[in-house]
């Protein structure tokens, strides 16, 4: 199973619209962001400037990414220079659009290694990148960013979280391996305020408008680019990257497994995917998985596009904040469940890292008590 390809019709994102827009229409009280009254209405307002300028810096740097643009962390993952730049725009764009609030990031990536000598040139075209990117939202444009301030801004992403106080968690580029194969990857920033999430925001710039999940649903020329905001109490829009108006998005209503497809990581390395392929047939699931990478499945998700998301990591690994939190607030708005393999709610209020039981599981609330029987099921024959 591939991933899923990257461009979309202006046709098919219309169709795509107006499937979103008549299921909104058709619930009993449809909203738009402007009609909605929310205490975080400022807070979200930030957090869609700052991921979609931060998506138009990384997908300047994916048009035109050369080997020297990408690094290897302490822990071989990789990071680019878009990576830095994007934790350093949102961080920016943050503290600028909301001065009066006390500012806490948890963020993914640090400065460590662009402060050794050999970071020095990595540095300069981070710098320049931020600042041509800044300077195309108009607002920005006083002076210019230092190199200084642009690992000031990354290393304002340190904070440890936790379940007091307002805290923004960060993923400037989720799903970093996509990125560099040209597929799937979102930048995802969250609001946790007193341990819970209460905003998330998606820009996932080569997701297509048009519903993914079945291969013969789009073309070649499917028109890409979406950002996925939710708000606790008030629902789940998605809007294009360069400007639509939003609209509604609610998970798949199946109560049909048979009928479901369930999307996983693309990386083996990431998620189990025998277990996962096990689960599926006890279930009855007929289409075969969906593969994508990064929090963009969380995105697909809340438009209805598959009904299951499976993330059983290898033993050892521990999940960070950063992965889940923005899509696990865009899903759960739109009416899906996220929990533990055990059906525990996540807790993001533990700091940067999430303490699970086992795996994570998503679906609507129709199917999650069939999803807990099997996934239990399954993990008692494998133990
Ligand atoms: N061993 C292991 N197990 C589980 N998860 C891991 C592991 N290693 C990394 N990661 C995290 O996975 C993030 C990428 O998300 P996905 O797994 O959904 O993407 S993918 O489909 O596998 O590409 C990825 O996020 P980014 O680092 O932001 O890309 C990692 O935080
Ligand atoms: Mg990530
Ligand atoms: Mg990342
Ligand atoms: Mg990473």
């Amino acid at each position: 199973m591939g991933s899923i390809s990257t461009t979309a019709s202006v046709g098919s994102r219309i169709n795509c619209l107006t499937r979103v827009f008549l299921s909104s229409s058709s619930s009993s009280k449809p909203k738009t962001f402007a009609s909605m009254s929310s205490s975080y209405h400022k807070e979200l307002a930030a957090a869609k400037k700052a991921a979609s300028l931060a998506a138009r810096l990384c997908q300047k740097v994916q048009k035109a990414l050369v080997q020297s643009d990408v690094q290897s962390k302490s822990d071989k993952s990789p990071v680019t220079i878009a990576d830095y730049g994007s934790q350093a725009v949102v961080s920016f764009v943050l503290e600028k659009e909301l001065p009066s609030e006390s500012f806490s990031l948890v963020a993914e990536e640090d400065s460590v290694d662009l402060r050794k000598e050999e970071g020095h040139e990595i540095l300069q075209r981070i710098t320049k990148l931020v600042n041509d990117t800044l300077v195309t939202d108009g607002t920005y444009s006083a002076s210019p960013l230092s190199a200084e301030d642009v690992l000031a801004a990354i290393d304002s992403g340190k904070s440890e979280g936790g379940p007091h106080g307002r805290h923004w968690v960060l993923d400037p580029i989720d799903g970093t391996k996509g990125f560099l194969r040209g597929d799937q990857y979102a930048i995802a920033l969250a609001l946790l305020d007193e341990g819970k999430v209460v905003l998330g925001v998606l820009g996932c710039p080569n997701l297509p408008l048009a519903p993914i999940g079945s291969h013969d649903q789009h073309s070649s020329n499917d028109k890409v680019g979406c950002l996925f905001s939710a708000e606790v109490g008030a629902g789940t829009e998605m809007q294009s990257l360069d400007g639509s108006l939003p609209v509604k998005v609610h998970v798949s209503a199946t109560e049909n497994p048979e009928e479901a497809s369930f999307f996983e990581s693309f990386e083996a390395a990431h998620s189990l995917h025998d277990l996962s392929s096990t689960i599926a047939k006890k279930l009855g699931v007929k289409a075969p998985p969906v593969r994508i990478d990064s929090q963009a499945k969380y995105g697909a998700l809340s438009r209805g596009d598959g009904a299951i998301y499976l993330r059983f990591p290898h033993k050892g690994y521990r999940e960070k904040i950063w992965d889940h939190a923005a899509g696990a607030i865009v899903v759960t708005e739109a009416g899906g469940v996220v929990s533990d393999a055990a059906g525990n709610p996540l807790d993001f209020s533990k700091g940067r890292y999430l303490d699970l039981d086992t795996g994570i599981i998503v679906t609507n609330q129709k199917l999650m008590p069939l999803l807990l029987k099997a996934v239990r099921e399954s993990l008692d024959e494998k133990a």
